[in-house]
């Protein structure tokens, strides 16, 4: 099914300290921001992206629009101080009525298949998040002691993209704006709706850069896929 993605874009990229917004750093010589919009550059069934920037990075993103050729429309929205008012700021520029997608720009390794599970769900449920299972034991702390442990078997780490029915994140997001409810993703207002949300799987590869040395596992993420592209090329079977 056909979709809108909003891409929050308009971080401070302060736990990456890199002293630039972190989606210009590059990985295998390109931006990060760049190789999360080719991905849905090049999905079929996207019909255009909204980016909530930065006001005084536009220009810079425009630019590299066309040196890497994204050939979709790429509507721009202002990005807000925290990331679910930029969020918000790109849902009002939402033009489809049927489906929109939420997804990181800081998650570069999204791909198609999880894109398409992830639709699927969203337009039977009208909600639908990908995530994994937690791998870690996982406890509550106080102060610097354990208060208790975590029954680990019903925890799972979400990831985006988070795909709604339009009217869905909107009604969500205006009851949160209207209560002052801040929440970390989209599905944590949608939850409070309240309405249901699906869950599929997504993969632990589909990290969000954060800190530095999540940019050694996005090297080390990149390496492995151009591998295997290259060995799926000299398979002669
Ligand atoms: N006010 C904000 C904050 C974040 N984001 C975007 O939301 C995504 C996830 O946010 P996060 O990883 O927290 O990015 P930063 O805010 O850049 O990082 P930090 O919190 O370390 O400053 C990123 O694509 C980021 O650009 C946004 O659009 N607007
Ligand atoms: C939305 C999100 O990607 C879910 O994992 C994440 O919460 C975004 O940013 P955060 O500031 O690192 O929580």
């Amino acid at each position: 099914m056909s979709y809108q993605v909003i891409l929050p874009a308009a971080g401070q990229g302060k736990r990456m300290g890199a002293g630039i917004n972190k989606l210009f750093l590059e990985l295998n010589n390109m931006p990060v921001l760049i190789h999360t919009l080719l991905v849905f550059d090049e999905d079929k069934d996207c019909d255009g992206m909204i980016l909530a920037v930065n006001p005084e990075e536009q220009d810079q993103i425009k630019s590299l629009l066309d040196q890497y050729k994204i050939n979709k429309q790429v509507i721009f929205a202002q990005g807000g101080a925290e990331r679910q008012q930029s969020v918000y700021n790109g849902l009002k520029a939402v033009t489809n009525s049927g489906l929109v997608l939420v997804h990181d720009a800081a998650r570069p390794f999204i791909t198609k298949e999880m894109i398409k599970m992830l639709t699927e769900a969203a337009e039977r449920d009208g909600a639908a998040i990908v995530a994994v299972p937690v791998k870690d034991t996982v406890k509550k702390v106080a102060g610097d002691h354990v208060v208790e442990t975590i029954e680990r078997s019903s925890l799972w780490a979400v990831q985006t993209p988070q795909a709604f029915r339009v009217s869905v994140l909107l009604e969500a997001h205006k009851k949160a704006e209207m209560e002052g409810f801040l929440g970390t993703d989209d599905a944590s207002l949608v939850e409070r709706i309240p309405h249901p949300v699906a869950v599929v799987p997504g993969d632990y590869n589909n990290i969000k850069l954060t800190t530095q040395e999540d940019l050694v596992f996005a090297e080390a993420i990149l390496k492995t896929r151009t591998k295997l592209i290259e060995a799926k090329g000299t398979d002669s079977s």
